[in-house]
């Protein structure tokens, strides 16, 4: 088993181990995750919870057919979610915070930086935050769609060290293991290349979202950013103790270094650009070699439709070389496209400042393959 420290983590756990019938809750996993809580609480380590399982949860308070429309689902997770939550709250004599979270609060900056400074407060008041997504509410274009995906952005938002994601198989395999019973364990992987993203396929159980692929994508998420991901089997209560000693029995994704500020995480993983700004080569060097802002003048193409504020591409010779928040929407950078910036006032009649998108937001995506 590989060793691990950490001192915040985001738990992840998945529909399977809440309602391993499919329908209901059940409290049968859930005590050994509680109890590693509840003990790594009383050693000073900082835990917040992302749990699935309220529309498996709900399901048997709905009348549906085996394929349940979205509005039945979002009804079994209306009535799901207060089930789930008490079930948890049932171990701890601590108080439990509900946050449901849909990509549209992890995309508006203001939004991210409310839920990032209530997760502190929590945390500081020693609650356990536990994450879900706003089924109810979340339709397809505003859902971030699984909750290993999920846990990935709070891991970020709540900038842990960790993300422990408890699933029903004992972490990457060679091959799904329930389809090919020789498939072996994968103990720790130190980058997730094609190779290892090619092993994964998809959920493992009626209740499960996005098998293999969703976790890969999180580990990835986090590892980049410099939080270490470890999958492990979250029905074994012996997985539970080899973690409270610091040892990892399932996959243990290590975190790259990352030197980056959580703006920069919350830039490159988590909002969704409106549109593009393509740019000179002048702009060009300026931004990849000289660490300039993006000026109008530099810009010679706006497409998409975007507003102030809101997330750009940057794109050089067909390249995305960066991301970055736009001081300007697509029709007035329309208009000031080519000029340089002491024109911006003549020609909008206002100005939010000299720069299109500034250094400080921004971010450089790549540069080498140009
Ligand atoms: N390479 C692999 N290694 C391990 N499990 C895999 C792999 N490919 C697919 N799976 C499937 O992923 C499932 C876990 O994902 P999922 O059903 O979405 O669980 P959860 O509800 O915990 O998110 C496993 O039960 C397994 O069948
Ligand atoms: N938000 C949904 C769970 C979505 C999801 O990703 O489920 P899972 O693959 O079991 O972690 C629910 O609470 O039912």
């Amino acid at each position: 088993m590989t060793p691990f420290s950490w001192q915040r983590a985001v738990i992840k756990i998945g529909s399977a181990l809440i309602s391993p019938n499919g329908n209901g809750c059940s409290a049968e996993y859930l005590l050994s995750i509680a109890k590693f809580i509840t003990a790594s609480r009383q050693q000073g380590k900082e835990v917040i919870v992302v749990s699935s399982g309220s529309i498996a949860a709900g399901r048997r308070s709905i009348k549906a057919g085996q394929q349940a429309s979205i509005a039945e689902k979002q009804a079994m997770a209306s009535i799901g979610q207060t089930q789930m939550m008490a079930n948890w709250a049932r171990f701890f004599d601590f108080p439990c915070a509900q946050i449901l979270l849909t990509l549209d609060d992890l995309h508006d900056r203001r939004r991210y930086i409310n839920v990032k400074n209530t997760l502190r407060e929590l945390l500081i008041n020693h609650a356990l935050p536990i994450v879900n997504e706003n089924d109810t509410v979340a339709v397809d274009e505003i859902k971030v769609g699984d909750n290993d995906n999920l846990a990935a952005h709070t891991a970020l938002v709540a900038q842990a060290d960790t993300l422990i994601i408890c699933t029903d198989v004992d972490g990457l395999f060679d091959a799904d293991p329930r389809k090919n019973l020789s498939a072996k364990l994968i103990s720790s992987v130190a980058m997730i290349t094609p190779d290892i993203t090619a092993l994964a396929g998809g959920a493992g159980s009626a209740v499960g979202t996005g098998g293999m692929i969703t976790k890969l994508q999180a580990a990835q998420k986090c590892c980049e950013s410099g939080v270490q991901t470890l999958l492990v089997n979250g029905k074994k209560s012996e997985v539970f103790d080899a973690l409270a000693q610091g040892l990892c029995p399932g996959t243990l994704f290590s975190a790259a270094y990352s030197g980056r500020s959580a703006r920069h995480h919350w830039l490159s993983h988590t909002v969704k650009s409106k549109g593009a700004l393509t740019l000179d080569l002048g702009a060009f060097v300026a931004i990849t070699e000289k660490g300039a802002s993006l000026l109008a003048v530099g810009i010679t193409e706006v497409s998409g439709n975007f507003k102030s504020n809101e997330a750009v591409d940057v794109i050089y010779q067909g390249n995305i070389i960066a991301k970055g928040i736009s001081l300007y929407s697509h029709m007035e950078l329309q208009s000031i496209k080519g000029l340089n910036s002491s024109r911006i006032m003549s020609v909008l009649g206002f100005s939010y400042g000299e720069e299109a998108i500034h250094r400080d937001h921004m971010v450089l995506i790549k540069t080498n393959t140009l």
